[in-house]
């Protein structure tokens, strides 16, 4: 006899089944996504900021970002009192002493949410968000955290190094404007010695592979410029394995449940290894002096646009034999992944927030990355294509980075005015 959860699972697995057959065949009849009471409960966790939190008092700069960035995919814009509410919020986190932000006003910097505070501030945009990054004493916060040994990051002064360090302190440096060389030196090998013997990565050294530190760890890379000695194709054999067949969804490592925020964790790898692609591709046609419209290849500029579509999309590419390591472009289930997180993640009821999935409650973390994976979903899953599962007028979010998991239009904004 089942026990009674495994029969839980069979019965919600049997349910999922016949919604996510083919999410696209049936593109009219996934849920709506009711935009404006995910809107209305992200603007709550904004009105409790000032507030000292039981449980999440040192992630409150989290709580910024989680509801700043789900009420932005959304395309929600703040009102004036609220956007300059949560800069000053933003400005009490800064930790004057050791640079970087804490959790929460007075509290110690930690790598962690010097990313949410920066992420947060750059989706608000604007000169006082700006005023409020300190680009050189970000850079000596960094540099106090990175072990020169291993080219690794502790996550705060004292703290333990892992891949969401690397991770952490990447973004952080390059939405701050301060990644350079001796930043970034090591990360590769660091996040290569987190990778397993199934593909995905780990915290740390010897960790098991799991759905948050491979992004971490894949996206440090990305932003590093260095993928150090990652095995992409055992990675994304992995990940591919993460997206339950039945449910649409991921799961955040081998034989767990699949889980709504793993949409974003899992789901924006795929992005970022078809850049990766294109990366070894760049690299292969200098290595080999190609020529391209007559001139030789020197750098990114000199492929033209088609050359590059061709390189992120094109599995040929990289099976012609000169690809050996190189993986196939990446390839996951966009439109079961958007009817999982539709029907499966949105609270009971009506009611506004996103969950882990059906029987667990709404929380902002959830509904931050629930929103994340459906965006990319829409607008990173097949090639070059938008694909809206569901009804487009309340479906269709708003694109965002996969490597800094800020809107688009925001991100390119702020990194424009970076001099
Ligand atoms: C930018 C930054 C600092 C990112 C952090 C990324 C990260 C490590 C996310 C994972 C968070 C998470 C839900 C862990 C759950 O583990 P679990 O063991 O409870 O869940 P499981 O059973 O699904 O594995
Ligand atoms: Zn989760």
């Amino acid at each position: 006899m089942p026990s009674t959860s495994a029969s839980a699972i069979e019965d919600l697995a049997a349910t999922a089944r016949e919604l996510h057959r083919d999410a696209f065949a049936r593109n009219g009849s996934a849920e709506p996504l009711r935009g404006d009471a995910h809107a209305e409960y992200l603007r709550g966790g904004l009105g409790a900021l000032p507030q000292v939190f039981v449980s999440l008092d040192a992630s409150r700069a989290w709580m910024a970002y989680w509801c700043v960035h789900g009420l932005a995919v959304l395309g929600r814009v703040l009102d004036d009192e609220v956007r300059t509410r949560v800069v000053g919020f933003l400005d009490a986190c800064v930790d004057a002493r050791r640079g970087g932000f804490g959790g929460g006003p007075g509290q110690m910097g930690h790598l962690a949410t010097t990313y949410a505070a920066t992420a947060a501030l750059v989706t608000i945009g604007g000169d006082d968000a700006r005023e409020v990054i300190a680009r050189a004493d970000v850079k000596r916060f960094l540099m106090s955290l990175k072990e020169k040994e291993t080219g690794g990051f502790r996550v705060h002064e004292g703290g333990e190094a892992d891949a969401r360090g690397c991770y952490a302190a990447m973004a952080s440096a390059h939405m701050c404007g301060c990644l350079d060389n001796d930043v970034r030196s090591g990360v590769g090998a660091y996040v290569s010695r987190c990778q397993t013997y199934e593909g995905g990565i780990g915290g740390e050294p010897g960790g098991e592979a799991h759905g948050g530190y491979t992004y971490c760890g894949l996206a440090a890379c990305a932003l590093a410029g260095d993928f150090g000695t990652l095995d992409l194709e055992n990675l994304e054999r992995w990940l591919v394995n993460r997206q339950g067949e039945i449910e649409g969804g991921f799961s955040g490592r081998t034989n767990k449940l699949v889980d709504g925020c793993y949409s974003f964790w899992q789901g924006g790898c795929f992005p970022l290894l078809r850049r990766a692609n294109d990366v070894m591709l760049l690299q292969f046609m200098e290595r080999s002096k190609m020529t391209v419209g007559g001139r030789t290849v020197v750098g990114s500029d000199d492929l033209g646009l088609e050359a590059r579509v061709l390189g992120a999309c094109a599995a040929t590419m990289f099976t012609s034999g000169a690809f050996e390591s190189s993986s196939t472009p990446a390839a996951f289930s966009s439109g079961a992944l958007q009817g999982w997180i539709l029907d499966c993640c949105q609270s009971d009821n009506g009611a506004g927030g996103l969950r882990d999935k059906p029987g667990t409650g709404r929380d902002h973390y959830h509904t931050c990355y629930c929103l994340s994976g459906l965006s990319l979903a829409q607008h990173h899953g097949r090639c070059g294509l938008v694909e809206v599962v569901g009804p487009a007028e309340s479906n269709a979010l708003v694109e965002i980075e996969p490597l800094v998991n800020v809107v688009k239009h925001k991100y390119e904004t702020w990194m424009r005015a970076l001099t």
